[in-house]
């Protein structure tokens, strides 16, 4: 077998046209053994259409999909992946106990039944019809279902919408045990906080194209703001005067102030007001790089279309 031990999946310069939209531009993408990739982008951005090509749902109209170096429609590669997709259609007859059992036939080493329900939080669910379960019971199943088969890639499309805080809790756990034991992930997802703390590496997707690929630290490091918040006898408006002060906000009897030069302005800061108190400077978070990413890139293209008309 070609499996290339750096990569379980790929997609290797791949486009994909679906009429008049180019859903995916010349794309690059690697899984690694034992990672969680979070690809992230807003929608419409190619993520669904990335993960359809590397299950062989779709094929690529240039280059190439791998899955554990072979044509993603090929058995052997499928009998290796464990699959939820968000439009997940099943038996609504079916008990869960049922739905597991049938799909754990379908892999060659599955897990217990009862090891797959206690990961994916199910246990009290196995005897009730799939019908009939609440929208967040049924994605907690839909869990169980990937992971029954002891699959070495797991992918995981918007694997949390609709669960609530505690089952959220137990998926991010039984994620980050899966991934403890050597398999890898592939997650998208809308929120940046799963990403953070979840992700190995994220690959940040807008427009058909991957725009940003690196671990979570890369990505906010891409920011260069830094945000200050302090008690202080200044206003806002004459910090915002200040060399290098992009935004200031007077909330909560804090000033809150955004600048890529933190140092400076803290100096300026303590300089001007002996009486300073409660001085905080934090990076940006994900939520923040990846907005500035996706907004640069929304830039980049408005330019091109320009410059083409
Ligand atoms: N079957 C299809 N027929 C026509 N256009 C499609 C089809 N599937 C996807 N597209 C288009 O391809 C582009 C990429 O869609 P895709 O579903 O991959 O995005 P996404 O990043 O998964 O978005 P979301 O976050 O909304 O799920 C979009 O412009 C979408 O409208």
């Amino acid at each position: 077998m070609n499996t290339s031990a750096s990569c379980v999946a790929a997609l290797r310069g791949v486009s994909k046209r679906y009429g008049r939209v180019q859903a995916l531009n010349d794309i690059d993408l690697e899984v690694r053994p034992g990672e969680l990739l979070a690809a992230l982008g807003p929608n419409g951005a190619g993520k669904s259409t990335s993960i359809a090509l590397l299950l062989g749902l779709i094929r690529p109209d240039r280059g190439r999909a791998e899955l554990f170096g072979l044509d993603p429609q090929r058995i052997e590669a499928r009998r290796r992946i464990g699959v939820m997709l968000q439009s997940a259609v099943l038996p609504l007859t079916l008990r869960v106990r049922e739905l597991l059992r049938l799909t754990a036939s379908y892999y060659p080493s599955p897990r217990s039944l009862a090891d797959s329900a206690t990961l994916a939080g199910i246990e009290d669910l196995l005897d009730r019809p799939y019908g009939k379960l609440s929208g967040g019971q049924q994605r907690r199943v839909q869990f169980a279902l990937a992971l029954c088969g002891r699959p070495q890639l797991l992918f995981l499309d918007e694997p949390t919408v609709g669960m609530d805080i505690d089952a959220r809790q137990r998926l991010w756990a039984a994620m980050r045990a899966l991934v403890g034991e050597g398999y890898a992930v592939v997650l998208t997802t809308h929120y940046l906080e799963e990403a953070e703390a979840l992700a190995d590496r994220v690959s940040v997707m807008a427009q058909g194209r991957v725009i940003h690929e690196g671990t979570v630290d890369d990505l906010r490091a891409r920011v260069a703001v830094k945000r200050i918040r302090c008690v202080t006898s200044l206003s806002s408006d004459q910090v915002l005067a200040w060399p290098h002060v992009s935004e200031v906000q007077q909330r909560d009897r804090c000033l809150h102030i955004a600048t890529p030069e933190a140092e400076t302005v803290v100096r300026q800061l303590l300089a001007a007001d002996a009486d300073l108190r409660d001085l905080e400077v934090q990076r940006a978070g994900l939520a923040e790089a990846f907005t500035e990413l996706t907004r640069d890139a929304e830039a980049a293209r408005t330019d091109d279309e320009r410059e083409v008309a």
